[in-house]
């Protein structure tokens, strides 16, 4: 029997384990009755690839969005941002959707609650989590979702169906770190010695074998940047091919 979907004369098999979406023409299918797709492979006309989201983490001042943004400039097609959700007030100029899903802390709970985050993280008195949705929006474009998330995320990501590539950029030394977040300027005395008591913490687990796919120690920044790239570049040439 053919289906509403199939009247369009496709179908879409989304295979989550190879993360592989391919459109075969239904009608011949139909027609002849065959429900097992794979005896009519030669009807195949297009195989998409859904890209694996890009997960990066490091402490904070590792070179993470120095890092991304030489990435998104130059492969300008290929990465999308998912819009991550929070409980705390939106600061001028931020716009909701597009900086952040701005909610109440019950809408979120609800929604955690109901399987609707893959990672989610109280900080500062404030719930902040993304959600399958917001990815799924951005992969669904073709893109390659970027995930900018602390080893808390990181650790629940790795327990979905995400199939996500995790890179882990670390600065060469504690001391190198502390040097930048100076220099950057953003941190008060209480903010940069936090962020030095977690980078701590982050630079074990990244440490550890088999928690990340590539670990890049941005010490001399376009050397850093060459390794992500090469890393990342099969899966760039493999959507370019789509
Ligand atoms: N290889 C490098 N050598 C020297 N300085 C660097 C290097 N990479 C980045 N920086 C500088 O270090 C500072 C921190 O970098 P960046 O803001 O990219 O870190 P981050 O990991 O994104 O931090 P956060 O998580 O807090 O957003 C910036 O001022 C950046 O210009």
């Amino acid at each position: 029997m053919c289906g509403e979907r199939e009247r369009e004369g496709e179908l879409a098999r989304v295979d989550r384990g190879s993360h592989s979406v391919t459109t075969v023409h239904q009608e011949p299918l139909c027609q002849a009755g065959i429900s097992v797709l794979g005896a009519r492979l030669g009807h195949v006309v297009r195989k998409m690839t859904t890209p694996q989201p890009l997960v990066l983490c490091g402490p904070s001042g590792a070179g993470k969005s120095t890092l991304m943004k030489k990435l998104t400039d130059e492969f300008v097609n290929n990465f999308g941002f998912s819009v991550s959700h929070t409980t705390r007030q939106p600061r001028a100029g931020e716009e909701h959707g597009v900086h952040y899903f701005f909610v109440t802390r019950q809408e979120m709970q609800e929604a955690i609650s109901s399987g609707e985050f893959i990672e989610h993280a109280e900080y500062s008195g404030n719930l902040y989590g993304t959600s399958k949705k917001a990815v799924q929006d951005v992969l669904s474009k073709g893109k390659i979702c970027i995930l900018d998330i602390d080893m808390q995320g990181v650790i629940q990501v790795k327990n979905t169906d995400l199939k996500a590539q995790c890179v882990f950029i670390r600065p060469p030394s504690i001391e190198d770190l502390k040097k930048r977040l100076l220099a950057r300027g953003t941190e008060t005395e209480e903010s940069l010695a936090r962020r030095l008591n977690v980078a701590e913490k982050e630079m074990e687990y990244g440490a550890l074998k088999g928690n990340f796919d590539l670990v890049v120690v941005n010490d001399e920044v376009d050397q850093a940047y060459q390794e992500l790239r090469a890393f990342m570049l099969p899966a760039i040439q493999l959507q370019n091919s789509n």
